[in-house]
């Protein structure tokens, strides 16, 4: 059995250890870390597995990665290399570094680590947590086909998996990483919108929750026979509701501003890149 270790388990490496977990992992297999003992004590209760606190045992990332046969890195990006450089000399040589962060590189997690240190540098989304995330993952050459396959088949069973160049991990972000976050504000303000014409909020926020998720669902399930305009024209009979609904989004130039919005976290990851490269 594939050993594992998630250094760092806040919201995104939850979600992965979250999908591992439901895909059938053991929780025996898997060893967390946190920085406080407050936050290890309740992701332990929450995933039925082993967490120890950096603040109780500072020898918490090294002992957990000591064991593992891949190590999930999931602290800020500003954090990424020097927790590379602690584990460093913990880590065997077949241990595959799979860091979930925005903007660290490649060449920025082998700077800390020994040479030919495999590593993958992956960009997941929170609805790994609900196995239905998107993950683009990039591998170092130290990274053999068959490591490749085994964090594939990992992360696969909680999400679409992309194996794609590194330099297109930034727009993957812009689009999948940050996306679930767009999705939500959505949906808050159609929540909103209800409200604000009448409607009970938790009425309100069950219809826009279930109306993104059915909109999401027809999304994977018809995409074969239609694209996503042909959905939205499903929708909109002329000179009916749907179509004041979009005229006023296009009068507001809402898709510009979406395409915008996408843009700008890719930038923002590069931004990030560029700063801790200093
Ligand atoms: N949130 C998201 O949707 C996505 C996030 N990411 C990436 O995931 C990474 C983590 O983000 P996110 O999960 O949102 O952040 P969180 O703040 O939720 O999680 C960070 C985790 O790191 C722990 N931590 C901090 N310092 C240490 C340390 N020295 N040793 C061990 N653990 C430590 C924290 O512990 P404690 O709780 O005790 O402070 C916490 O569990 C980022 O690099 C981000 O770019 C990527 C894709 C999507
Ligand atoms: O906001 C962030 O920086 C992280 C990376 C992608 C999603 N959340």
């Amino acid at each position: 059995m594939t050993k594992i270790a998630m250094l760092g388990l806040g919201s995104m490496n939850g979600a992965v250890l979250s999908g591992l977990l439901a895909s059938g992992v053991s929780a025996e297999d898997v060893v967390g870390t946190s920085r406080s003992a407050e936050s290890a004590q309740q992701r332990s209760q929450q995933y039925g597995v082993t967490v120890l606190a950096e603040e109780h045992d500072a020898a918490a990332n090294t002992t957990a990665a000591a064991q593992a046969d891949v190590v999930f890195l999931g602290v800020k990006p500003h954090q990424v290399v020097d927790l590379c450089a602690e584990i460093k000399e913990a880590l065997r040589p077949h241990t595959v570094v799979v860091s979930v962060a925005a903007a660290v590189t490649i060449a920025m997690m082998e700077s800390a680590l020994a040479e030919r240190q495999p590593v993958i540098r992956a960009m997941p989304n929170t609805p790994m947590s609900v196995g239905a995330g998107v993950v683009g993952l990039a591998a170092s050459s130290a990274v053999s086909p068959q490591q490749t396959q085994t964090v594939a088949q990992l992360l696969g069973a909680s999400g679409s998996v992309h194996v794609l160049e590194e330099e297109q991990i930034d727009a993957l972000t812009g689009v999948a990483g940050s996306g679930p976050a767009y999705t939500f504000y959505l949906a808050e303000h159609m929540a909103a919108a209800g409200v604000e014409m009448g409607l009970d909020p938790e009425l309100a926020a069950d219809l826009a929750a279930q109306t993104v998720y059915g909109a999401g669902k027809m999304l994977i399930e018809n995409r074969g026979d239609n694209d996503v305009a042909q959905l939205r024209r499903n929708v909109t009979s002329p000179n009916g509701t749907t179509q004041r609904a979009i005229e006023t989004f296009d009068a507001a130039q809402m898709g510009a501003t979406i395409r915008a919005g996408a843009q700008a976290s890719a930038a923002r990851a590069a931004e990030i890149t560029a700063q801790l490269q200093g």
